[in-house]
């Protein structure tokens, strides 16, 4: 089987017809086209899992070859089944498909799953007939799930519209978990693993080449849906990142938790990019960022993001980033320290009273104050002893989830162990995870009994540190739509050709302070210019202006300075170094501050425009201190950004040095934010640096790319 394509879609999704998905999902008729009489093929599944497994709408089977199929009466065409038709499953080759849509249409059925491979995913022939089988598809009023896709399963009505193997066994489908991913192989996995940890997911939806369906419509429905509390995703591309942020959104309002594996985080972006902020951003950058904003969990592989989904399913969000340790073990305890604060989390020493209690309960010989070592020697001390010590842990204030490591406890008294635990983590309002470091054999009860609590149950103390990380809410500065009110920005700015000046008069017009400059296209003019801006025996900053010049430092295009007198000769030494020289710029020297970064990139492909701050000057992506928001931003996340950043103490004050203007930086990164926000013709926007001293921020050099709308 070939890896899934998502292909450009001609006659894109926004102009497909309004879909009643519960046709889909909840149909009353669902037809079989290409239904086979091979029952050795994986094809021959969807017909016998709808004719078996409890289906309760009327099942057509339909090819000419037969007069029954499934037991069920067989039909020669779409148009001789004897009612209306819901949803169509065509079966057949790819060449057929666009038929099978046409006759859907003529049907008028809600949608087509179609299964075939053989469409973009395999080459420009393939790319035709998926522009074709669109194409059938919009004429006829249908949509079209797939191609080159596994399919539908909807636990609630039963509807096994699916080949995956991994449906092949009893699914009762209760846990409430939906997976919609591109990739049906994946998908399978996902499915798989569940079922064997006792997960049957409640829905399963695989979208294939997504040549009309995307997973963002099908995971709004489901995520709307009341049987389903958690949306697992796998994505291989998230090319609308409109369409994401409303999924996004929509499962917020709706409770319904979101956890994306996403794959195929390309640089390309990244080359592209000419800034520097561009180039240290990744191309995922919006995503994760619009993922923060409406508390997306996102993941790494599938084991993460079962285990994630477990934890959602059956346990609250940590509400913090302090996690407490307790192991049977002190090297796994420090094992544990470790991994958990490379991902962020803090593990703070619990408090007096907290150890206090424990101390009548743990050996003398353990350790008390975070991580917690009960010993081995634990177990002799009483039958509830460990779910005792869990529930103190957990009641510290200071403790906001839970991780348990757990050696060689096996047998029966894993199983007790576990039941020990589940008892003590219910209703204590924080979540827990286990690794269990003893053999799969020996503890499959108690990892069992474990899971069915909705607590996940790990061999790798590194993947449960990372999980426990991913489901921490993050607490760095996000904007919900709406709550940032763009501020006043001068019409100006709205009316001017970004590029103007190089862009400095657009922070003229958004009101970011700049150094008083002048372009000078002579020798001459550079002197005139110098010994205006100089003032008394002081200096100038000469920087060369040419055509696609973008770092100046770096071309030689920069002196720094320069009297009144030397202006001339320099002026002829830049036209020397700088090639194809169209002036210089003779700005004001600016008095020394800490210099910054504050760069926007626009948003590309419906994602919001990303606001980066961070240290600036020459060695920015040396330093590659940046933090990063959705822009428009308020001055308050604004400032809770710049203190995220390494380099806060030096804007703050520290060692006796005095701050800086910290609200001029503030406002500077809220007008760029706004500007970007408000103009999507802003590809890129970049100071760097911006000089921030004692009393106001400048802007000393600017950089702008533009891209049309
Ligand atoms: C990563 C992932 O997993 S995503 C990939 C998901 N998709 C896949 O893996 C599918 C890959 N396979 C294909 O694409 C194949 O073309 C398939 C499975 C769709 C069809 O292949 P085959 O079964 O070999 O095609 P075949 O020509 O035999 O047609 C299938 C059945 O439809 C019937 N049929 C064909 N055309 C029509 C039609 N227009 N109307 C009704 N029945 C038809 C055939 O008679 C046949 O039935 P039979 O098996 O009883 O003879």
């Amino acid at each position: 089987m070939t890896e899934t394509v998502d292909a450009t879609r001609p006659n894109g999704p926004e102009a497909a017809p309004p879909t009643d998905w519960n046709r889909v999902f909840r149909p009353h008729a669902v037809a079989v086209l290409g239904a086979t009489g091979r029952a050795d093929s994986p094809m021959a599944r969807p017909l016998r899992w709808l004719a078996e497994r409890g289906f309760s709408g009327h099942v057509w089977p339909v090819n000419p070859k037969y007069d029954e199929l499934a037991g069920l009466p067989c039909f020669a065409s779409l148009d001789a089944v004897p009612g209306p038709v819901d949803l169509v499953l065509a079966l057949v080759p790819a060449a057929h498909a666009p038929d099978a849509v046409r006759q859907a249409g003529a049907a008028s059925a809600a949608a087509v799953v179609v299964f075939a491979s053989g469409f973009a995913e395999v080459g420009t022939d393939g790319a035709e007939l998926q522009h074709e089988l669109v194409a059938a598809a919009r004429e006829s009023g249908v949509r079209v799930l797939g191609p080159n896709c596994q399919g539908i399963y909807y636990a609630p009505t039963r509807l096994f519209a699916t080949f995956t193997a991994a449906a092949d066994r009893p699914l009762r489908g209760s846990s409430g978990i939906a997976y919609v991913g591109q990739s049906g192989a994946v998908g399978g996995s996902v499915l798989d693993i569940a079922a064997e940890q006792g997960l049957d997911l409640t829905a399963w939806v695989s979208t294939g080449n997504q040549a009309d369906v995307d997973l963002t419509e099908i995971g709004r429905y489901l995520a709307a849906d009341p049987e389903i509390s958690v949306l697992a995703v796998y994505a291989e591309s998230v090319r609308d990142g409109a369409a994401y942020e409303r999924l996004a959104a929509e499962a917020a309002a709706a409770g319904t938790s979101l956890v994306v594996l996403r794959s195929g985080r390309s640089g390309a972006g990244r080359r592209a990019a000419v800034s520097h902020t561009g180039a240290m951003l990744g191309d995922d950058t919006a995503f994760r960022l619009v993922s923060r904003r409406y508390g997306v969990v996102l993941v790494d592989d599938v084991e993460e993001l079962l285990a994630a989904a477990t934890v959602l399913r059956g346990q609250p969000r940590p509400a913090g980033r302090r996690i407490a340790a307790v192991s049977t073990s002190g090297g796994a305890g420090i094992l544990a320290a470790d991994r958990c604060e490379g991902h962020g989390l803090a593990l703070p020493e619990l408090a007096p009273e907290t150890q206090d209690k424990l101390s009548r309960l743990v050996p003398a010989f353990g350790a008390l104050a975070n991580p917690v070592d009960v010993t081995a020697q634990l177990f002799n001390t009483g039958e509830r002893a460990f779910g005792d010590v869990c529930s103190i842990v957990c009641a510290d204030p200071s403790v906001d989830a839970l991780l348990v490591l757990l050696t060689m406890v096996v047998g029966d008294e894993a199983a007790d162990l576990a039941e020990d635990l589940t008892a003590a983590m219910s209703g204590s309002g924080v979540p827990c995870s286990v690794v269990w470091l003893a053999g799969q054999d020996r503890t499959t009860r108690a990892r069992a009994i474990l899971r069915e609590a909705g607590i996940p149950v790990f061999s790798s103390i590194a993947v449960a540190a990372r999980v426990a990380g991913a489901l921490t809410p993050d607490r760095m500065p996000d904007t919900a739509p709406g709550r940032a009110p763009l501020p006043w920005l001068p019409e100006a700015a709205d009316d001017l050709d970004p590029a103007t000046d190089g862009g400095w008069a657009l922070l003229d017009a958004i009101g970011v302070d700049t150094p008083a400059s002048v372009h000078a296209g002579t020798a001459a003019e550079a002197t005139d210019a110098a010994r205006a801006l100089a003032g008394a025996g002081g200096t100038v900053v000469m920087k060369a202006v040419a055509p696609g010049l973008e770092h100046k430092t770096e071309a030689g295009g920069v002196r720094l300075g320069v009297a009144a007198e030397r202006a001339a000769a320099v002026f002829d030494e830049l036209a020397t170094t700088v090639a194809s020289l169209a002036g210089v710029l003779v700005q004001q020297a600016v008095p020394g501050g800490v210099e910054l970064l504050v760069g926007a990139s626009g948003g590309r492909d419906g994602w919001p425009p990303v606001l980066t701050v961070g240290l600036g000057g020459t060695a920015t992506e040396v330093h590659r201190d940046v933090a990063t928001a959705l822009a428009p931003i308020t001055p308050g996340d604004a400032h809770a950004l710049l203190r995220e950043l390494r380099c806060w103490p030096l804007l703050a004050g520290h060692r006796g040095a005095p701050g800086v203007d910290v609200d001029a930086v503030v406002e500077a990164i809220v007008r760029v934010g706004a500007v970007v926000a408000r103009r999507p013709d802003l590809a890129e926007l970049e100071i760097n640096p911006l000089i921030v001293g004692p009393t106001g921020a400048v802007a000393v050099d600017v950089l702008v790319a533009t891209r049309t709308p």
